[in-house]
């Protein structure tokens, strides 16, 4: 049975030419849950989650992980004990282009100690990826199918895939996403899922972190952050009343009906007034919060 793992990060800063990559974050990731590692291009994402994963050092402050068979939390740094268990995917692959599919595989289920060579087998399948190719000729597509495969089939403790899945079609990629679900539901870890397609991945998200600019924006809850906001659907003329005075994140209309996305929460009398003027209150997109939240200094929004 697989521990799975939590992650602390503690005034945690790493810069490249003294340009700040990741500036003083402290994080919590809890253990068992899908977590959304999100930001624009450049805000850090790749670079933290090569931190996490112990392949960089940080230049201030520290990670640490912890899970119940770790004993004590333990830096993942030129920490054998800690990477063994964590499974980084990048977008990169850092795969062997000269060698085979097979060979690859063979590799991956003899340095990694939660290998599940049947699940290997029946996603290569799916994503049908050939096993005989060498990886240099396997299309973007099909390296990517392969990366996902090799974190899927590591069943690592703590798994990170950064925007791994990217080079993926959209239906490879929605096969990725039920592989994910289905596994990790037979076999509960800490999975970490870098990406900027915000709306694609939202519903599989438990957590989510936030980060421009190398810094935290914010660390939430889904259902907490969407409840930052609400979407208002209804009548044009009612929407527009109901939602003057607030900060409006997204507007979209189809004929006399408008859907217009606030910012700020909604208290009961609200809700009620809005009700009383036929109109429909739901939870706020993930990806309208992101842009929002993300939005550079002065945008008008
Ligand atoms: N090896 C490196 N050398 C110099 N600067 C780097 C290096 N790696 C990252 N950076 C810089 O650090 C910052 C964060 O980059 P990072 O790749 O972590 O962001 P990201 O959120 O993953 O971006 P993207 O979504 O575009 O992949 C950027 O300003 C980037 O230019």
């Amino acid at each position: 049975m697989n521990q799975t793992l939590a992650v602390r990060t503690e005034n945690l800063s790493v810069s490249f030419a003294g340009v700040p990559a990741l500036d003083r974050l402290d994080l919590r990731l809890a253990p068992g849950k899908i977590h959304g590692l999100l930001g624009r291009n450049g805000s850090g994402k790749s670079t933290l989650a090569a931190t996490l994963a112990g392949f960089r050092q940080p230049d201030e402050g520290r990670v640490l992980i912890e899970g119940s068979d770790l004993g004590t939390a333990l830096e993942p740094y030129e920490n054998a004990v800690v990477t063994s268990r964590i499974c980084l995917i990048r977008e990169s692959g850092d795969l062997v282009d000269a060698a085979a599919v097979k060979h690859v595989i063979a590799l991956a289920a003899s340095l990694r100690p939660y290998w599940d060579n049947e699940l290997a087998g029946e996603l290569l399948d799916r994503f049908e990826v050939p096993t005989n190719k060498r990886v240099q000729k396997l299309s973007r597509g099909k390296k990517s199918a392969l990366g996902v495969v090799l974190g899927l089939a590591s069943r690592a403790p703590l798994t990170i895939f950064d925007e791994s899945y990217l080079g993926m079609d959209v239906p490879s990629r929605n096969l990725f996403y039920d592989a994910l679900l289905a596994d990790y539901a037979e076999v509960p870890r800490t999975v970490v899922l870098s990406t900027h397609l915000v709306s694609e991945v939202s519903t599989m998200l438990e957590e989510v972190v936030i980060l421009d600019n190398g810094r935290l924006v914010t660390q939430s809850p889904v259902d907490a952050l969407r409840g930052r906001g609400a979407s208002i659907v209804g009548p044009v003329a009612a929407v527009d009343e109901f939602t003057a005075g607030f900060t409006v994140l997204a507007e979209e209309r189809l004929g006399g009906t408008k859907s217009t996305t606030v910012l700020g929460d909604l208290d009961p009398v609200l809700l009620a007034e809005a009700a009383a003027a036929g109109l429909e209150v739901g939870p706020v997109g993930l990806q309208d919060l992101f842009v929002h939240l993300t939005a550079p200094t002065g945008a008008s929004r």
